[in-house]
């Protein structure tokens, strides 16, 4: 593996990449230094994803910086519970919406299919597709939790046939996060729908090689053609860093980030 092909990993990864702050003690001033972080010297990311109450701090902040078309807005729902009330997810989804998310990351009720229920995840995804219109939805199967590979395929089954534009691994609130084996079983489970839908790896990866790893494996299933920003992302809180550090970024550029 040569430093270029690590550089070049890292240097895409970077611009696939969802900055995510999802702290219980987040605030606007630590959302807009997020949104200034979105913005590097190797390029901006794909998205800042946080939490509803700052969607309008981090819109203020990207179109301040003349970033807003850039760089998306991304929030969750749902989250990080996973509970199957369908009400209250299209009530979470229309306030995204309103607010002026780009995209909405929700959790998939993954308790329920593991009870053996699989309409209430559909039910849910389908009603948050339709409360959300045009807004780009990601359903985080939470694949350390579902465990298996045939629970996990059935739920990002379930994501895709609900609408899913995304199926994603983690919230990165549970023990196990982003896998390989998990990412196989997801982007398998979208080259065989024959559907038009994206992977979001999230949660726990903190490297440029992590990174590469990903990357490598969605071009081996799927194609390298097929991988970016409207595909393949990277949901994380502490990967910037080192991807800039990769990209040989100076000590300065690196500090200011804050990762
Ligand atoms: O969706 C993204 C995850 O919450 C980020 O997880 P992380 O903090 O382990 O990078």
């Amino acid at each position: 593996m040569t430093d270029t092909a690590l550089k070049a990993a890292a240097r895409q990864a970077l611009s696939l990449m969802d900055l995510t702050s999802l702290n219980d003690d987040d605030t606007d001033e630590k959302v807009v230094a997020l949104c200034r972080q979105a913005m590097t010297p190797f390029g901006t990311v794909a998205a800042v994803c946080i939490y509803p109450r700052f969607i309008a701090a981090a819109r203020r902040t990207l179109r301040e910086q003349g970033a807003e078309e850039r760089i998306k807005v991304a929030t969750v729902i749902n989250f990080p519970h996973g509970d199957d009330d369908i009400e209250r997810a299209v009530r979470e989804t229309r306030a995204a919406v309103v607010a002026g998310a780009d995209e909405v990351d929700l959790v998939f009720p993954w308790r329920a299919l593991l009870a053996g229920n699989e309409q209430a995840g559909l039910a849910l995804v389908r009603a948050c597709k339709a409360a959300g219109g045009e807004t780009t939805l990601k359903v985080i199967i939470e694949s350390g939790e579902l465990k298996t590979s045939a629970l996990i395929r059935r739920a990002a089954t379930l994501a895709i046939e609900g609408g899913a534009d995304f199926i994603k691994t983690s919230t990165g609130k549970v023990a196990v996060n982003a896998t390989l084996a998990a990412a196989e079983v997801l982007l398998e489970t979208i080259r065989d729908s024959g559907k038009d839908v994206g992977f979001k790896a999230a949660g726990g990866v903190r490297t440029a090689e992590e990174a590469q790893y990903y990357l490598q494996l969605a071009a081996h299933i799927i194609g390298s053609d097929w991988i970016s920003p409207r595909h393949f992302r990277f949901g994380a809180s502490s990967l910037l860093n080192n991807l800039l550090q990769t990209l040989g970024a100076g000590d300065a550029t690196v500090q200011s980030t804050g990762y």
